[in-house]
Order: C-alpha cells, then structure tokens, then sequence
C-alpha cells in the first residue's frame, strides 16, 4: 500500500529566524497533531537545512527534504549542490522537476533523469513532479505530456529503485494560482498515472505513494485526498503557516 505523505515546499521564502520558527512550530504541532500513518515532510531551501534539521532532531514523523540537487558528484560546478552533500546534512527527500525548476532553469526530463539517479545512489527519495501547462490541459494532452516525463525521468530505473520514488503530480496553472484541480479532476490524472506505472512495473505501482500539489489547502485537502489514487500532497504556500501544513495532514 503506498504511504500517506504531506510534503511542505517552502520554496524560495523565509529568512532564517523565520525558518527557524515555522520548523519548530510544525515539529510541535505535528507531535501531537499529525497521525502516525502520515509522513509529514518539509522541502527547505539549501541554506536553512542544517538548522531545521537540528529542530526535527529525532522527531518520528517528521522529514526533510531538499528541494533540487546537481546531478555531479563533486566538482568545479560553482553554486551547486551535490547530493552527497545534501545526504552528509541529514537530507531524506530531494524534490526534483518542479515545474518552476523546469521553467525558469530549463531543466529537462533527461538532466532530471541524472539527478533521479544522484539521488537514490545517496540513499535519499526523489519526490520527482509531473504536470501539464495550461495550454497542454486545454488541448487534452495531459496524459501525454505526463507519460513523457515519467518515461523519460524515471522509466530507465529497475523496479527495486523505482519503488523509492514519490510522485507528486502538479498541474502547472493550479501552482501559486488559487485554482485547485476539482477532486475529479485531480483522480482521474492520478489513476492515468498509476495505470502508466502498472504498465511498465506492475503491481509495484500500487506501492507508490503519488501526490497532489496545486493550491491545495486545509479547506479542499480532505476532497482532494479522497481519491482512492492520492496519497497526499505537496503543499506550497500552506505549507508556510504551521496550524494549515498539520491540518492538511490530518485531511485523510
Ligand atoms: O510544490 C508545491 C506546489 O508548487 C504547489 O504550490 P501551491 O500550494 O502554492 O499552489
């Protein structure tokens, strides 16, 4: 059965006491609010990770991730950051191919299929993001656009490494924007995408836990996560108010 994951995506916000503050907010508030089955993960940026990893310390369901990583092991790549060195801060998710990453810094499906690999060799879980652009919906070709990205990124992987692999599925005109995907909408893109998985590693997809990210929030996350394919969320703005992420959580 796959598992129940509410990712946070703080993406380039908060300075460092403010981080500091929303990471032990979420901690506390997690310790006694989220259940037990739900993994509760915050996507920091680069700079914050040592400090909120001090602040989760040895909370049980509570995770970091990082939220992009090179491809490169080390090496003359100024600026960038090594999964190696991601790993050797505590680091157990990396959210790879998000579509702002794939928009502004012109990652494609082939450089994220690199760092899908860095990734798991460092022993840490990709959370690797799909989606379609407006246009792409508007002209019904969701599903193709998404079977590229999932063919093209993780399909060269065998099945004992793929089956670490979180999917969160993001349409890109329902990020940042207020629209939600209806809970319609948001199931039918998932059961496509776990009928894509099954056909390529069989029952191993039913295994993989695939989220939805998009405006989601504590007033439509209970719809959303309804979906007998969603297995949770990645959650951006929400995700900076401690009370809506540990509400989000208990959306199931
Ligand atoms: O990674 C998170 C997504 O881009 C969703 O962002 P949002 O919840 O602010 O729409």
């Amino acid at each position: 059965m796959a598992k129940k994951i509410v990712a946070g995506n703080w993406k380039m916000n908060l300075v460092k006491d403010e981080a500091k503050a929303l990471a032990s907010e979420v901690v506390a508030q997690a310790k006694a609010e989220t259940p037990s089955d739900v993994t509760l993960i915050m996507g920091v940026p680069f700079v914050h990770i040592a400090e909120v990893k001090n602040i989760i310390g040895d909370a049980e369901n509570v995770f970091l991730a990082a939220q992009n990583c090179y491809d490169k092991p080390s090496g003359a790549y100024t600026g960038e950051i090594s999964a190696a060195q991601l790993k050797s801060y505590g680091v157990d998710y990396v959210i790879l191919g998000h579509s702002e990453r794939r928009e502004y810094f012109g990652e494609s499906n082939e450089m994220l299929a690199a760092k899908v690999d860095a990734v798991l060799e460092n022993d840490m879980l990709p959370i690797f993001c799909v989606g379609e652009v407006l246009e792409e919906r508007e002209a019904g070709k969701q599903n193709e656009v998404v079977s590229k990205q999932l063919s093209e990124s993780l399909f060269h992987l065998p099945v004992e490494d793929f089956k670490k692999v979180v999917i969160a599925y993001e349409p890109v005109w329902a990020i940042g924007t207020g629209k939600t995907a209806s809970a319609e909408q948001a199931q039918d893109m998932h059961k496509e995408i776990r009928a894509m998985l099954t056909a390529k590693y069989g029952d191993a997809a039913n295994d993989i836990s695939i989220l939805y990210g998009g405006s989601c929030k504590p007033s439509n996350a209970n719809e959303i996560f309804a979906g007998a394919d969603v297995d949770g969320g990645l959650i951006g703005g929400a995700s900076l108010a401690a009370a809506d992420f540990v509400a989000i959580s208990k959306s199931y």
